[in-house]
């Protein structure tokens, strides 16, 4: 794991947007298009401000969530709403967005042709990813009903979660999906979210999920 410490939130928000942003011109000059993985929640919201008004051809950068809460697209919780309202204009407008929600009661409703849509784009690109104090990333929640399954390697690309930390039922990018990506960031702030990820490096993750990633993962950081 590299950790990368910022001396403030703010700067650090640019900075990694930046770095995202080149990275992902870096894979549009070898490839047709890319396939760029973010997470909702409330910490990345600056990061796509930033990122929606960098020049890049967007129209080549296929943008997905790494979960969903299952809720309407016009729900306070949902991510999707936070992506159209951060991401998905100026510059960034441009982009092909792989929704992971659908009009529907439950996820196992859609989930097949979600998981067939998301399947498509694989491997990913650019892989970011929030983390919670529990330690769980995306919507892989310790203690989740069906984790166990999703950390499998050949689990489907997308699983409905329920329980652990959720509030709600969710849709999540598994295991498999996650550890194929080119490249992956984390992003975390504060000291909870700190000590949490220090003790997930010693821990499997079925206890820890984000500890799936971690190996090969650049971790932001600020207080
Ligand atoms: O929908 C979600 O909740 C996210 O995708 C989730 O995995 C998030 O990254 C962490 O829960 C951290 O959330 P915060 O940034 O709000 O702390």
């Amino acid at each position: 794991m590299e950790l990368i410490e910022y001396p403030d939130r703010e700067l650090m928000m640019i900075d990694l947007a930046d770095k995202l942003a080149a990275e992902l011109n870096g894979y549009l000059m070898n490839h047709e298009w890319a396939t760029f993985a973010v997470p909702g929640g409330t910490t990345p919201g600056p990061i796509f401000d930033t990122l929606s008004g960098i020049k890049l051809d967007w129209s080549r950068v296929h943008v997905m969530l790494t979960d969903e809460r299952w809720v309407p697209e016009d729900h306070p919780r949902s991510n999707t709403r936070l992506l159209r309202k951060h991401l998905l204009r100026d510059k960034a407008e441009a982009a092909k967005y792989i929704p992971l929600h659908a009009d529907a009661m439950a996820p196992e409703d859609r989930i097949d042709e979600l998981s067939g849509n998301v399947a498509a784009e694989l491997p990913i690109s650019v892989l970011l990813l929030g983390m919670g104090g529990d330690m769980h990333t995306a919507s892989l929640f310790p203690g989740a009903d069906r984790l166990q399954e999703a950390l499998q390697d050949d689990a489907p690309p997308l699983m409905a979660m329920r329980g652990g930390g959720a509030n709600e039922p969710r849709i999540t990018l598994t295991a498999p999906v996650l550890k194929g990506a080119m490249s992956t960031h984390v992003v975390i702030t504060g000291p909870e979210k700190r000590a949490a990820l220090e003790k997930a490096q010693k821990m499997k993750p079925l206890d820890a999920p984000i500890a799936l990633v971690l190996r090969e993962a650049k971790v932001h950081w600020a207080e």
